[in-house]
């Protein structure tokens, strides 16, 4: 409300719903409520007047019992006073700005002053609004027409005799009443005066209590910084105090602790003082000894001195030995370069190309049963023996001491019932009867081993008819004394590298087992996947290698023959599936050898093939002329060893010429072994030969093929050898032997104590 910012709020004491604000409202000055309830009370006491004689429904201002009524709010007083000046017209201007009075039915009862009830009754129906209590310019209220005239006008005579009197007497107490309101007026400005002054203070009352707030909030904020800053403080203190109770409880487990170790240490320091004092008599006691010792020590001391002198000696004998034994190291070696010299020279006068003939034994198998008898145990030992010569070729052995010579003989009646006898005579580096065993075969091919580890390439093939025995010779059986050339060559190898180690030689070996069959490569160490993959044969300056193929590091000879074991597992399942393709493929087991040695630096490096040939049958023999796979197979086999055939002819040949073509490419076995067969490379022919009759033709094949490998150009024994050989040494000619002496023949010194061996009668040193 407006009037509450100007006055001092007058509370009533009766109201519930005042509470006081935040400050205290000043109290009202005693002088303003005095003259204001008097002036209130001087206007209620006109009103009740006025009411009294017009409006008795009016509240009287004081109670009936006479107590004074509370002080009404201020509005209530207005609208008393202003009602009371309205009626009076006359009066101090109103407190506050003049509202426009509300027009509410209400309101305007309590305007107007009620007429009486007689009037009410006569009160005219139809009355504009617009004249009922509306005030005039005078201040006059105009209660219906002013002008008499009518007959109703006279009915409001007294009416208007009467207000002339209270107009009247209004007059007169207007005076008065002006005189009032002066006072009051002053009285008002006074309070103006003192409102203000209260204003005043209460603006000051009200900063300094904003300031006062303004104090306790940073007093209030400083309480809440302290209180945190305590909390922490108190945090921090609760800390310590659970660290400070923490290290008291280490401690004190230090303590138990150190007081157990002072425990231990109080008792090891009382074994100690028994020990000492135990220790103490053994030291008396060595004391003692120890004199006792000194005085041996004296006499150790005399002998050592003299031991001194003979050690200074034997020292010196020692380096002396030393450096025999270098020296001799250092002779060792050279005789090993000379030995190896040697065995090379001494295989080169055995010849390069060298050719083994083996007659198997005739098998049980191979004696005709007839009659109906299924084996030849079912036979008298007489029958046997019969079918037994029967079976049996006419072979003969006639060198009983070198067995060198072979002669089949064979005879039959011409168409004239004569007896007609033929005779083939062959002469080979050896010829092995049937009787002949697997070591004896071996004694002549073992050196041939130390070759390889000396830096040569050595073969050795078995070449012979299908059932000649070249699988027993090169494989052999499963116990040691029929261990075939394969097992044994390995196992010299190993032999002499193990030797040779102690020589400073260190050997490194690896192995590969291939198979040709119809002129294509299969590799039996591989997965089995045989005409499947194609491998090619290259020759670089580090030699010969098959393209895909399994070479495997070797380390001992067990590891070899399970090699062995595994490749011919391999074969079989082929044989099975293609026709005994056993006999009708070449086998090639290379043995590749690398030898280094740490005390010279030498190197070489050599390798060691061992062939197992395809079975030689000509077409007709081998039952081929029907079957068109068995006729190729054949046709290829027998390129292939003609091939063979020619190369190594060709090899002894360019001994003779020096420049001869060696058509190894005529076939993948010779362009295989190209490397291993040329240069001073060894080649070994073990031709295998059956010893039945009916196998007579197909040894004769062999054995001319074998011959052709043999004597290329010295079909009658015409051995050649050396060049500048000692004319004392030569032997009759009765049984000429010469042999070309190759361009890397060691010098003449060395050949010579050699020469001087016991030598064969057949051999002869000519100067050509
Ligand atoms: N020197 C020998 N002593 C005893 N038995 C032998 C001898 N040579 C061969 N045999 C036997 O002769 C039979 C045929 O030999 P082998 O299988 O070695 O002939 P092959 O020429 O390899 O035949 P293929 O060409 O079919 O492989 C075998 O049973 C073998 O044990």
């Amino acid at each position: 409300m407006a009037s509450s910012s100007r006055l001092p709020r007058l509370q009533p004491s009766s109201s519930p719903d005042h509470q006081p604000t935040q400050l205290p409202t000043p109290a009202m000055p005693a002088s303003f409520s005095n003259s204001l309830s008097s002036m209130v009370s001087t206007r209620k006491r006109k009103a009740v007047d006025d009411d009294t004689a017009n409006q008795p429904r009016k509240l009287p201002a004081i109670a009936e019992d006479g107590a004074q009524r509370p002080i009404k709010p201020l509005r209530q007083n207005r609208t008393a006073i202003n009602t009371a000046s309205s009626k009076l017209g006359l009066g101090p201007p109103p407190l506050t700005k003049p509202r426009a009075p509300a027009f509410s039915g209400a309101r305007m009862t309590r305007a107007v002053s009620a007429p009486p009830k007689s009037i009410s009754i006569v009160r005219p129906v139809a009355r504009p609004p617009s004249a009922a209590g509306v005030r005039s310019a005078t201040g006059r209220t105009n209660f219906g027409p002013s002008r008499p005239g009518n007959g109703d006008d006279k009915r409001f005579l007294p009416l208007q005799n009467r207000m002339q009197s209270i107009e009247s007497g209004r007059a007169a107490d207007s005076a008065p009443l002006a005189a009032d309101m002066e006072a009051e007026r002053a009285k008002v400005s006074a309070l103006e005066t003192s409102r203000l002054a209260i204003s005043k203070e209460l603006e000051d009352a009200k900063n300094k209590g904003r300031v006062q707030h303004r104090e306790l909030m940073n007093a209030s904020d400083e309480i809440e910084a302290l209180k945190k800053k305590h909390a922490r403080e108190v945090t921090d203190l609760e800390m310590n105090v659970k660290k400070q109770d923490r290290k008291i409880r280490e401690l004190g487990e230090e303590l138990c602790l150190a007081r157990s170790d002072l425990d231990r240490e109080r008792e090891m320091v009382g074994k100690l003082k028994s020990a000492v004092a135990q220790q103490s008599t053994a030291q008396l006691t060595l004391t003692t000894q120890n004199q006792a010792l000194q005085a041996q020590l004296n006499v150790l001391q005399s002998s050592f001195n003299c031991s001194a002198d003979t050690v200074s000696s034997l020292r010196y004998e020692s380096d002396s030995a030393r450096k025999k034994i270098a020296e001799l190291e250092h002779e060792a070696r050279e005789a090993e370069m000379v030995r190896r010299k040697l065995h090379n020279m001494v295989q080169e006068l055995k010849g390069n190309i060298r050719v083994f003939c083996r007659v198997r034994p005739l098998l049980p198998s191979d004696i005709p049963t007839g009659n109906g008898r299924n084996s030849p145990n079912s036979m008298s030992p007489g029958e046997q023996e019969r079918a037994r010569l029967e079976a049996l070729a006419d072979i003969a052995f006639p060198d009983k001491r070198d067995h060198k010579d072979i002669v089949f003989s064979s005879s039959s009646e011409n168409a004239m019932g004569q007896e007609r006898k033929e005779a083939w005579n062959f002469g080979f580096d050896r010829v092995f009867e049937p009787n002949s065993t697997q070591d004896e075969v071996f004694e002549e091919i073992s050196q041939l081993a130390q070759s390889c580890t000396d830096g040569y390439n050595v073969c050795i093939f078995a070449y012979g008819q299908t059932g000649s025995g070249k699988s027993f010779t090169m494989e052999g059986g499963s116990t040691e004394a029929t261990a075939g050339m394969i097992p044994r060559a390995v196992e010299q190898v190993f032999r002499v590298a193990e030797e040779l180690r102690s020589k400073g030689w260190e050997y490194t070996m690896q192995g590969q087992f291939l198979e040709i069959y119809n002129e294509t490569i299969n590799d039996l160490l591989g997965k089995g996947e045989f005409d499947k993959k194609k491998h090619e044969i290259k020759h670089d300056k580090n030699g010969t290698r098959v393209t895909d193929v399994v070479v495997q590091p070797l380390h001992s000879p067990m590891q070899v023959r399970a090699l062995l074991a595994l490749a011919q597992s391999r074969r079989s399942v082929a044989a099975t599936l293609m026709n005994e393709r056993s006999s009708r493929s070449h086998s090639v087991f290379t043995l590749h050898i690398r030898g280094t040695n740490r005390l010279t630096g030498e190197s070489c490096e050599g390798s060691l093939n061992l062939v197992d040939l395809a079975g030689s049958e000509r077409l007709n023999a081998s039952g081929a002329g029907s079957d068109r796979e068995r006729l190729r197979e054949t046709q290829s086999i027998n390129k292939s060893l003609s091939a063979l055939g020619d190369v190594i002819a060709a090899l002894g040949e360019k001994g003779e010429k020096g420049d001869k073509h060696i058509p190894y490419r005529n076939s993948k076995l010779t362009y295989l072994l190209k490397n291993s067969l040329s240069g001073n490379s060894k080649t070994l022919m073990v031709l295998n030969l059956s010893p039945m009759a009916v196998h007579l033709n197909e040894s004769l094949c062999s054995l001319r093929f074998a011959t052709k490998a043999s004597h290329p150009a010295c079909q009658q024994h015409d051995y050649w050898y050396g060049k500048k050989a000692d004319q004392e040494l030569v032997t009759p000619l009765s049984n000429l032997v010469v042999r070309r002496l190759p361009r890397s023949t060691p010098s003449r010194t060395r050949v010579l104590p050699l020469l001087r061996t016991p030598f064969p009668s057949s051999f002869v040193i000519v100067n050509y």
